[in-house]
Parts: structure tokens; C-alpha cells; sequence
């Protein structure tokens, strides 16, 4: 319930995870009386219309293989498109507001390879133009449009109210994310012209998470079939499984997340490699090759023991570089069940997008770990192969793709696995190409 004296959540990116995950939490904690969240849309509006004209409550339905659970959830107050910048803005910048989330897509960070902000993506170089007419007196913040050029905006201006400290949080599935979005909002605001490091190290806790509960996309009949059922036009399904891994300060406080089982660690690294290797990295290689193998869902990826080989060669080289304390085999077996559910209709070409930015942070760096360790990284090798190959040759049959794969390998590799590794030396990149392409050509496709 809204309450003018509630502490502000104010999240960036409402879409289907938010809803199912913070939203979720924030209910589910004791003191939730107490907190409230502002949500704004990454930049579409069509959800914050949906929702506002609903009174921003909705259910959510969690999805086991053999029922439904349905939980009405009121987390959220106010949704908001995110062209409302100024009104954004302003939230951050308003005293009452604790914490700003995120959930807006690993590509929205506009990172380069090494994890930096990519000043010369084109709407970062615009919101930096958009900034420096805002300067002077030419241009209104209204006209920002990335989540960093807006985030950075309103800690300026909460600077400038002296609204006290605030923690951002990012949820979204990078590692380090805390870190990253620190430096991506410390590298705007320099070439912005102001240098935040002093406020930021003395103000804004950024927390770093590991977040987990698979949230599908769905599909427009379901969709449908779900709104007259429940009345309802902002239904989200997610599966029953639900984890929140936390390592940082609140300065401003937190709800009690906690009594919903959201866990403060001091070191996210393990849980955050796990989660990112295993769960995502498993279904890049599904979306990868299960859609060059004529699949739509995960659940139907999973079921093909060429896809299962694929991904659990990538999880047996992913496994040595995790922690024993993690039980890797049974958080292995939970994922293969998870990914088996039929009920969860998982589009693979949902998971597909962006899945060259996907591949580095969730396979690259397994791959990386083998090959410093003097192994051959053969299954992220092959993982790699099949994203670059779906990347590039997506909806192509696999007789026009097989040769020219291998025609690429002839003039010294796939050019995208070169751009993709960045790292290595590039002797060490031909020879997880070749080999990568080697077991390609060996993967038999069999559609319809
Ligand atoms: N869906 C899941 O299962 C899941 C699970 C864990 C983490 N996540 C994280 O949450 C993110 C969002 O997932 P979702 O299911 O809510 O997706 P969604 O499509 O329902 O919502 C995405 C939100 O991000 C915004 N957005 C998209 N691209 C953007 C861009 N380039 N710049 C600014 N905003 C942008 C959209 O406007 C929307 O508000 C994922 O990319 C991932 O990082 C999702
Ligand atoms: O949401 P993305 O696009 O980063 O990745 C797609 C899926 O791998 C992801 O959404 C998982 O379902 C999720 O990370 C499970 O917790």
C-alpha cells in the first residue's frame, strides 16, 4: 500500500522479471508494510499503461510441472514509462528513496569486452551530448535514453538535493554487476564533466546480486488465455524455483528480504559464477543449438541428447572451477529438471537475443579458466561455436552452414570468435576455432 512516509524502491527496466522477482521479494519480506516501489520501463511504455490503469497490482503464477500456485502481488505503486526522465529523476532524487534496481538487459549497460563503458556507443555518446546541452540551457534530461545516462543523471541530481546516501542494485544477469554499473556511472558522469568518485564513495553503496528464478516471455495466446482467466492484463509466470544472492551495503536501509530467503553474503563470487556458467551458460548453448536444431522451447532443447552432451561437457569444465561448498551435481540436476519443466514455455529465441554480449560473460570465461589451466576448453569451445554459428547463420539450414563455417576456419578462424575471446594470444583463438569447428561438424541436425 502507498504511503507518503513508505521508503521508495525506485526500479529501472519493469518487465517480466522485476515482477516476479524484487516485486516478489519486497511482498514477501515482514516489514513490507514499509517500502514501496516506483517502477519505470527501460523504454517501452506499453506494461506501465497496462499496469497503472490496474492499479499496478497483478498476479503472479508460479509454475510447477504439475500446478499453479497464484499469488496476487501490491509490491509495486507506481509504474512509469521509462521516456518519463524527469519524473525518474526526481525520484532518485527524492529523500524518501533507498534503493534504485535494475533489470534492464545485460546490452543496455553498453559495456565494452573489458567490462568499461562504451563511450562510443552511439546512445551513450547521445546521452552525454544531451547532458552537455542540459548544461547549456539547450536541452532537457527528458531526452536521456540509456539506464546509465539516467541513473547518473538522477545521483547528480540527488547530489545536488543532499538527499542523503542511496544503494543501487543491479539485478541483472552480469557478473560484478554492482561493480559495473558503479564504474559505467562514474565513467559517464567524467566524460559528462563531473567527477562523482568523492560523492559516490561517501554516499552510494552499489550492491552486487545474483538473481535466479527462470521468467519467460509469454507468448501471446497464453498471454490471452491468462488475462481473461485472472482478469488480469499483467499476469507473470515464473517457475517455483527462486533464489537472491546479495553481497554489499544498504546505508539507507533494505527491506527484510532475508524472511523471503534472499541471502547477504560477503563474497557473491561463487554463488554469481555458478549461477551465470551454469543456468545461463546452458541456455545460450541451448537457445544456440537448439534453435539451429529446429527447437522452440528449452524444455524441448533439454530433451535432445545432442543439446544435453553439449551442455553438460560445458558444465564438466565449468564445474572445476567452482567451490565444493556449492554442491555443483545437485544445482546440475536441479537445472536439468528446471530447464525439463513442460509447463514453462522458455522461447529459445527469447534467450537468443544479444547472445554474442551473452556468450562473453557466461562461457568465455570458463573457456579462459581451462586453458590457463593447460586443458583444451573442448566444450566451451564447442558452446562458442554453436553461439557464434547461430549468431550468424540463425534460420540458415545446416547444409548451407556446415561449409561455410568451415570456409571461415579456412581463411583463419570465425572473424565473431576472434571479436568474442578478446583475451588470449591468438594462436591459442585459431586453436579453440579449429576445434570448436571440428566438433561442429560433427553435430548431425535433424529438424522437422
Ligand atoms: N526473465 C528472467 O528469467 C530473468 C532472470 C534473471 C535475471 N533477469 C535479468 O532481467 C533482465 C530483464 O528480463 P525481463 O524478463 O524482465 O525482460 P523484459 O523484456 O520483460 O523487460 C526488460 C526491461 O528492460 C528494458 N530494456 C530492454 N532493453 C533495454 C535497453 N537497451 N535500454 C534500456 N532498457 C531496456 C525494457 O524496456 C523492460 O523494461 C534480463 O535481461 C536479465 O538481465 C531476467
Ligand atoms: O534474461 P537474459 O536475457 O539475461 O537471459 C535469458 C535467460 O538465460 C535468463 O533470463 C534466465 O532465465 C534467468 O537468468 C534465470 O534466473
Amino acid at each position: 500500500m502507498s504511503t507518503s512516509e513508505a521508503a521508495r524502491i525506485v526500479h529501472i527496466g519493469l518487465g517480466a522479471f522485476s515482477r516476479s522477482h524484487l516485486a516478489y521479494y519486497t511482498q514477501r519480506a515482514s516489514d513490507a508494510s514499509e517500502w514501496e516501489i516506483i517502477a519505470y520501463t527501460g523504454r517501452s511504455r506499453e506494461l506501465a499503461d497496462v499496469l497503472e490503469a490496474q492499479g499496478c497490482t497483478y498476479h503472479l503464477i508460479e509454475r510447477a510441472a504439475a500446478e499453479d500456485r497464484i499469488m496476487p502481488i501490491s509490491s509495486i505503486v507506481r509504474a512509469r514509462p521509462g521516456s518519463e526522465v524527469s519524473q525518474l529523476v526526481a525520484d532518485i532524487a527524492d529523500p524518501r528513496t533507498r534503493i534504485v534496481s535494475l533489470t534492464v538487459t545485460e546490452a543496455a549497460y553498453h559495456l565494452t569486452g573489458s567490462g568499461t563503458l562504451n563511450l562510443q556507443a552511439p546512445d551513450i555518446a547521445h546521452d552525454l551530448e544531451v547532458v552537455q546541452r542540459v548544461h547549456e540551457g539547450v536541452a532537457r534530461s527528458a531526452d536521456l535514453r540509456t539506464a546509465v545516462g539516467k541513473l547518473a543523471t538522477g545521483l547528480l541530481a540527488r547530489r545536488a538535493e543532499e538527499s542523503g546516501p542511496v544503494t543501487v542494485v543491479s539485478c541483472d544477469n552480469m557478473p560484478d554487476n554492482g561493480e559495473r554499473i558503479r564504474d559505467a556511472v562514474l565513467a559517464f558522469a567524467g566524460a559528462a564533466g563531473t567527477d562523482l568518485h568523492t560523492w559516490i564513495a561517501e554516499h552510494v553503496s552499489f550492491v552486487s546480486t545474483s538473481v535466479d528464478r527462470i521468467t519467460p516471455r509469454l507468448g501471446a495466446e497464453e498471454k490471452q488465455r491468462l488475462e481473461v482467466a485472472h482478469h488480469d492484463k499483467a499476469v507473470v509466470v515464473a517457475e517455483p524455483f527462486t533464489d537472491w544472492v546479495l553481497e554489499g551495503k544498504f546505508p539507507a536501509g533494505r527491506p527484510r528480504w532475508e524472511d523471503a530467503g534472499a541471502r547477504f553474503v560477503n563474497d557473491l563470487a561463487p554463488w554469481e559464477s555458478r549461477k551465470l556458467w551454469l543456468l545461463n551458460g546452458a541456455h545460450t548453448i541451448l537457445a544456440s543449438l537448439g534453435l539451429l536444431r529446429g527447437h522452440t522451447n528449452v524444455h524441448e532443447a533439454i530433451s535432445d541428447s545432442e543439446c544435453l552432451e553439449a551442455v553438460n561437457s560445458f558444465w564438466d569444465e565449468a564445474a572445476r572451477h567452482l567451490p565444493e561448498e556449492l554442491d555443483v551435481p545437485a544445482y546440475r540436476q536441479a537445472l536439468i529438471e528446471r530447464f525439463s519443466n513442460p509447463r514453462i514455455e522458455h522461447r529459445l529465441a527469447q534467450i537468443a537475443q544479444d547472445s554474442d554480449i551473452k556468450a562473453q560473460m557466461r562461457i568465455l570465461p570458463v573457456a579462459q579458466r581451462e586453458i590457463a589451466a593447460g586443458r583444451r576448453a573442448e566444450g566451451a569451445a564447442r558452446a562458442l561455436a554453436v553461439c557464434v554459428a547461430a549468431h550468424r547463420y540463425g534460420g540458415v539450414e545446416w547444409p548451407t552452414l556446415g561449409p561455410q563455417v568451415m570456409g571461415g576456419a579456412a581463411q583463419g578462424g570465425v572473424p565473431e570468435l576472434h571479436a568474442l575471446w578478446g583475451g588470449p594470444a591468438p594462436s591459442e583463438v585459431e586453436q579453440v576455432v579449429r576445434h570448436a569447428l571440428d566438433v561442429l561438424s560433427l553435430l548431425p541436425v535433424s529438424r522437422g
